[in-house]
């Protein structure tokens, strides 16, 4: 077997692991939480630092830490369980071994409880009542079967500083194990959390000292520098199709990554092509070829089979992949709304793959992202768009999607349909046994045969860790991160602990990071990604600089505040992103209303906040923009974004109190964080803190602001109050630029009294702004347009002029 994971020492690791926290006492990590009673200096937590001097360094400083995430997701796990669900099971056998009690529970029902979830083990439940139980502790459930469940604990202290490895005895525990030996015991179970995730990250934090490149990843510099010969090149077609189809920087980014050298790191700030610069690499270094070859001259004539009819080659390339039989179903299963962060497929035809003598250097590559939805977005736009070969022909590249949740557009290469498709094409005999349930172990040759027939492997971070990965015969060349600036370092060490020769990372540091549960290993930078470690110690970043996605007055500001000015405009951006409504400068592109009247609060028992004013507001601005312009009612075209959870929901309740309507056949309405990666015609940002005194909260991250900000192709309307805004720097900076460019404004109550005819008729914007737009794009009847909203659902006293509750069909959904 090419991946051998070393296996034991993984299994030493998980060991390690599993003892430190089935050892923890969870109603002591409670109230340490809910007091906040653990002092740091007894944790042994250190700052994580840029460079790492040897790799007990390393791991001193990220094994706590991560721990402290472990307990962080328990503690979650309690919180997000709206009722304990406890379920009884009874002890039918239990033995010891390597210091662990592996015990197998009889029960009839295991509600949701999985592999890999952490299980408490109670003798009796508890909960509201206040009673302390007498004897519980963590069991992990290694198995699940109908009647029973093979589940781990360690019951032999507990370790409460992983940086010292003290064992201290534990009541609780004792009296567990005690009891557990004894057969036909009963016992309460609940279930915590899943502990799948965060086990394989420890499991690839521990792997570092036999990754290839360990020196370079605690360094984070590369010592080694490749030689022109050492570097791949792409045939002459390939390289003119990658020249012509990719800006100056893009062009860099893939050069670097042919240059061999084993780290390549690439930032895109919004917009600036990520995945069309990884859709360029990808056919690169399918089809590259080391230099040598090419100094014999022999690349230039590739040896070509026959010119076979596009039929033949179709069977031929169904032959090569039984399973992608009959019309392409990605067609059939597109979305009808081509938004929803995802790409239409129409026109997307399978084309044959046709390999010809130079393929022999063919790498293997493993596609990663942090989330499935990250992970859907490359694969959709690979399966639309296709990839270049070396002779510059488009088609789609044997590839499989693994995991779960893919997207339904992206199901006709998920791991689960091929394997079916597979199935269906075996023999009746071989296909029945399988169905029957007595193949497991067929399914999983089946599958680990896809994945080594697989040009290019998807899957989420942690999928990568899972044990399909484990049976694969041959490794993977080279590894692709996306959105490697949203993912914490061991999350990034899951797909590199297999080995690989080459690595990419992509995502953008300036935007926003992983998200860390505990506050305390936040505060001591685990959320750093291991791309912006690098990124601080000085490791070169190919930075895209050239954005296609906004409208040049949006782009200035993020450009100079965040990239030090080099972000440039794609040729025909400026009149692509030019519309109607910009004949207001009210409706941007780019404006800040100060809403200084505006109150924040903060619901009680939460830890978010909202602004009725600002949503008062955003609701008479959202009315006016799509009764003059109906096209923007619609939620692939318009957004409203909040930093915060209670005034996105205050907002979608508005929205079915005003309008009658659910907001989101209307209008897309979410977190910032929920924002990451899309885009809008037009963005509103309520800013909600208006507190000159408490401070604006995570509102003055930077990055958040930096993703609110640029979600829009046209416009983005930004409201705020700007006293409390301006005590932040960047805040500062972009009320000033605002000021600056003549589209600040200040807005008092009433807020109608803003959208009236002579006050649009004031912010009328110079005809220049307009340039470009046809005489279609101008119809003036496009203005005045009646929002319909039914009469009985008409707010009795609504700030929204004459001109609303007439409509006549019947709701806003369009
Ligand atoms: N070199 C280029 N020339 C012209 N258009 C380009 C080029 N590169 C990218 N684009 C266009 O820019 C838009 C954004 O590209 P893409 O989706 O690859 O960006 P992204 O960086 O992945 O986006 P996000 O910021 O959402 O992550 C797309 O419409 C794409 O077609």
């Amino acid at each position: 077997m090419a991946i051998d994971r070393n296996l034991i020492e993984e299994e030493g690791c998980l060991h390690r692991f599993y003892k430190i926290v089935l050892g923890w006492d969870y109603i002591r990590l409670l109230k340490e939480s809910s007091k906040n009673t653990a002092k740091e200096k007894d944790l042994g937590l250190k700052q994580v630092k840029d460079t790492y001097k040897d790799v007990d360094d390393y791991l001193a400083t990220f094994e706590p830490l991560l721990f402290e995430e472990v307990k962080a997701q328990i503690i979650q796990g309690k919180d997000e369980e709206e009722e304990t669900e406890w379920k009884m099971g009874i002890v039918v056998q239990c033995h010891e071994t390597d210091g662990f009690h592996l015990l197998e529970l009889f029960g009839e029902d295991w509600g949701s409880v999985s592999q890999n979830d952490l299980l408490l083990l109670s003798k009796e439940k508890f909960g509201d009542d206040k009673k302390r139980p007498t004897a519980y502790a963590f069991a992990l459930v290694e198995h699940r079967l109908p009647d029973k469940l093979r589940l781990r604990m360690h019951l032999d202290g507990e370790i409460k500083r992983v940086d010292t490895n003290e064992v201290t005895t534990s009541k609780t525990l004792l009296k567990v194990r005690s009891r557990i030996m004894e057969q036909k015991v009963s016992w309460h179970m609940m279930k915590i959390c899943s502990l799948s995730t965060i086990a394989r990250e420890y499991v690839a934090m521990r792997s570092i000292s036999s990754l290839p490149y360990k020196d370079l990843i605690l360094k984070a510099a590369d010592s080694i520098h490749n030689s022109e010969d050492q570097a791949w090149r792409i045939s002459k077609p390939l390289m003119e199709y990658i020249q012509t189809n990719h800006n100056t920087t893009q062009l860099e980014a893939i050069r670097a990554g042919l240059s061999r050298r084993k780290f390549v790191l690439i930032q895109g700030p919004p917009g600036t092509g990520k995945t069309q610069t990884i859709l360029g690499l990808l056919s690169a270094i399918l089809h590259a070829t080391p230099a040598r070859i090419h100094t014999k001259g022999k690349i230039s004539e590739i040896k070509r089979g026959p010119d076979l009819h596009i039929e033949d080659k179709k069977k031929q390339w169904l032959n090569a992949s039984p399973w992608l039989t009959g019309i392409n179903p990605r067609d059939a299963k597109m979305p009808k709304d081509g938004d929803d962060g995802f790409f239409p497929t129409t026109g997307n035809e399978l084309k044959p793959e046709v390999v010809n003598s130079s393929r022999k250097y063919r790498v293997r590559v493993l596609v990663c992202a942090p989330s499935n939805s990250a992970l859907d977005e490359i694969v959709l736009r690979l399966l639309s768009t296709g990839i270049r070969d070396e002779n510059d022909r488009s088609y789609t590249p044997k590839i499989v999607r693994i995991g779960l949740k893919a997207h339904h557009s992206v199901q006709a290469v998920s791991m689960d349909y091929l394997v079916e498709q597979k199935l269906a094409g075996m023999d009746f005999q071989t296909a029945d046994k399988q169905k029957q349930g007595g193949g497991a172990r067929d399914r999983d040759t089946i599958r680990a045969s896809i994945m080594d027939e697989s040009a290019i492997v998807f899957s989420t971070l942690s999928f990568s860790g899972s044990s399909l990965f484990t049976k694969l015969n041959r490794n993977f060349d080279i590894v692709v991160i996306d959105e490697a600036a949203q993912a914490v370092e061991p999350a990034t060490l899951v797909p590199l602990a297999s080995g690989c020769k080459q690595v990419f990372l992509v995502g953008d540091p300036v935007q926003l990071p992983a998200t860390v549960i505990s506050p305390v290993a936040e505060k001591f930078g685990y959320s750093m990604s291991l791309f912006k470690r690098f990124q601080q110690a000085g490791y070169p970043v190919q930075m895209l600089k050239t954005q296609y996605r906004m409208h040049p007055e949006i782009r200035s500001f993020p450009s100079k505040e965040f990239y030090d000015g080099e972000l440039e405009d794609g040729l025909d951006v400026k009149d692509r992103t030019k519309r109607l409504w910009h004949k207001y400068r009210c409706f941007g592109p780019f404006c800040f209303f100060d809403i200084h009247e505006g109150k924040e609060t903060q619901p009680s028992g939460s830890g978010s906040w909202e602004n009725v004013d600002e949503v008062d507001f955003v609701l008479l601005m959202y009315h006016k923009l799509v009764s003059s312009y109906p096209e923007l009612k619609s939620s692939s075209r318009l957004a409203i974004i909040s930093p915060y959870r209670y005034q996105v929901k205050l907002f979608r309740t508005k929205f079915k109190e005003k309008f009658g309507v659910d907001s989101e056949k209307v209008v897309d309405i979410n977190t910032v964080d929920g924002f990451q990666g899309r885009e809008k015609d037009v963005a509103i940002f309520s800013c909600v803190r208006a507190s000159k005194e408490r401070g604006i909260g995570f509102v003055a991250d930077f990055r958040r602001m930096n993703v609110g900000i640029t979600r829009a192709r046209a416009s983005v309307l930004v409201v705020g109050s700007a006293d409390a805004l301006r005590k932040d720097e960047h805040w500062k900076n972009l009320i000033t630029s605002a000021e600056e460019r003549n589209c600040l404004f200040k807005v008092s109550k009433p807020y109608a009294d803003f959208f009236s005819d002579d006050s649009l008729a004031s912010m009328a914007a110079e005809e220049a702004a307009l340039d470009g737009l046809g005489p279609d794009d101008m119809d003036p009847d496009a203005l005045g347009y009646d929002l319909p909203i039914e009469a009985d659902q008409a707010p009795p006293d609504d700030d929204y002029g004459d001109d609303i509750g007439g409509g006549d069909d019947g709701g806003m959904d369009d």
